[in-house]
């Protein structure tokens, strides 16, 4: 009887409120191919910061502010921290990696290994890795200035492979480096049609990569090896380092050294460990190379704030070393630049979808199970009632009056339990790359035929979960000549 009531109850409280549907495919015809964290942001402003849509008979529930996000995938995240089903990540073979994993067992295993290897404290004994990396990156930036884009690239990914298979990257014919670009085109190009429910429903090839069924079925087929490489070869590599002798330390030869050392030899632990290795690159490589280019495009569009950054390292660094992560505390104007810059645009502007579990109740609307509930955060970094002058770039918002207005920094890494597991070492890589940029160079536009500054669209490339800038070019130059022989001097010592 209590059930039925509760039943009968739930059928009287509305769902969320939500644009007029088609008969059968729903809202399917309203939401566009691209620009999807733009469009659910105008049904935000339209019908509030919570919205659902109806697409094929499942209910997607779009969260526009941190609040209702904060109130269902924080506070009662035992019910809203499952993901969709994803099958043709699966079908690619990504389905038993962490960003997939369903909610349950194997989750709290993945997740409990990658803390342990990541947690706030733990990320300090990856600062000499990303130290070095942030003064090649530099030093690469004013060598080859045109190849912004793939010495942003190289960065990151030479972080995610020393931190977490011990391997240093020195050259571009590195095999982790073919990996990681055969990864890269992997999740960002489309295959051919012809999977069987793009053919049913051809208007679900303009769905992103998150709405199940939606993907390229053949291409995600055709791209299996690319992720199985992803998976074993630093498995394979690490594995045989131990054997003999000679394995740096790293997420993999910790893992594997703990599995020998408990004697737990099971398949299911040597898979666990390859797709928790293989996740952290492809969780942690493209979103931080985008970010940084978002920096650049800032910088850019925004030359004032360059020049404030420019000025407090002087005042604290000076001229003669290079920062370190010790200055931290004393550049507050830099860290409000790095997080305006994450507020700005980000390289995951619709997050990662959450599913929810159970009929839940939030506001006098229901939610119902099964929804997929996407934490719109384009949405919530332009929420006027959070950010004053949303859309434009201003880093003192974050400082306390009177300087600024307090506002709080962006939730650019996701909520509950399903938050950005790499996020400590994301920032402490943003800062120090954006520390040692600012100490070194000066950024500026380049001029067209006609001695006019060429001003660099600002509207970014997003395909399937992710968002970069478009190409733009910039003029790199060392603020000083000690910059540069400080970065070489810095590089040649390792
Ligand atoms: C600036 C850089 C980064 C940004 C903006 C970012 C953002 C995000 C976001 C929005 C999510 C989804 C969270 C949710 O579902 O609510 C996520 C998940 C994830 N990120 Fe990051 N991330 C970054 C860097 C990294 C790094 C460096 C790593 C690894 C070392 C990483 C590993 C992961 C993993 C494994 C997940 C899936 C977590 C799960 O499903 O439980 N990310 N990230």
């Amino acid at each position: 009887v209590v059930l039925r009531d509760r039943l009968s109850s739930k059928k009287r409280v509305p769902l969320p409120p939500g644009p007029p549907a088609d008969p059968f495919i729903g809202h399917l015809r309203l939401v566009p191919s691209e620009g999807q964290d733009v469009f659910f942001y105008k049904l935000g402003k339209q019908y509030g910061d919570v919205v659902q849509l109806r697409v094929l008979g499942r209910s997607l529930i779009i969260l526009n502010s941190v609040q209702a996000a904060n109130d269902l995938l924080d506070k009662r995240s035992a019910n809203y921290s499952d993901r969709p089903d994803l099958p043709i990540y699966e079908l690619m073979g990504e389905g038993d990696m962490l960003g997939f994993v369903k909610y349950g067992d194997e989750f709290r295993a993945q997740r409990r290994m990658i803390n342990g290897y990541f947690s706030q404290d733990k990320v300090k004994n990856h600062r000499p890795v990303q130290i070095r990396e942030a003064r090649i990156l530099a030093y690469g930036l004013l060598q080859t200035p045109e190849k912004r884009s793939d010495v942003l690239s190289r960065f990151s990914t030479a972080i995610i492979v020393d931190v977490g298979y011990g391997h240093q990257i020195v050259s571009t014919n590195d095999p982790y480096v073919k990996i990681a670009g055969d990864v890269g085109r992997v999740m960002s190009e489309s295959g051919p049609p012809g999977a069987t429910l793009v053919d049913a429903f051809p208007i679900l090839r303009y769905f992103p990569s998150w709405f199940p069924g939606t993907y390229y079925a053949n291409y995600a087929r055709n791209s299996q090896g690319v992720v199985r490489r992803l998976k074993e070869f630093p498995f394979n590599q690490v594995k045989e380092q131990i054997a003999q002798g000679t394995a740096k330390p790293s997420f993999l030869q910790a893992q594997l050294e703990t599995m020998n050392q408990t004697g737990q030899r099971d398949e299911t632990l040597a898979k666990r460990i390859q797709a928790t290795a293989a996740v952290l690159y492809q969780g942690g490589a493209d979103t931080t190379s985008a970010v940084l280019d978002f920096f650049f495009l800032a910088m850019l569009l925004y030359p004032q704030y360059q020049a404030k950054a420019h000025e407090e390292i002087d005042a604290v660094v000076g001229q003669e070393r290079l920062p370190e992560l010790h200055d931290r505390n004393s550049l507050p104007y830099l860290e409000c630049l790095i997080y305006e810059t994450l507020r700005w645009y980000q390289p995951a502007p619709t997050g990662g979808p959450h599913k929810s579990m159970e009929d839940d109740i939030y506001n006098g609307m229901l939610i119902p199970k099964g929804s997929i509930l996407i934490p719109n955060i384009r949405g919530m970094t332009w929420d006027d009632n959070v950010y004053q002058d949303p859309f434009n770039f201003d880093p003192t918002r974050f400082m306390p009056a009177p300087m600024g207005r307090g506002e709080p920094y962006p939730p650019a890494f996701g909520f509950g339990r399903r938050v950005c597991p790499g996020r400590h070492l994301a920032i402490e890589s943003l800062w120090l790359s954006v520390a040692t940029i600012m100490a070194t160079m000066t950024i500026h536009r380049t001029v067209d035929r006609d001695g006019k500054e060429v001003i660099p669209d600002v509207l970014p490339v997003t395909t399937g979960i992710t968002s970069h800038p478009r190409p733009f070019q910039a003029i790199l130059k060392p603020r000083t000549p000690n910059s540069f022989t400080l970065l070489k001097h810095a590089v040649e010592s390792g």
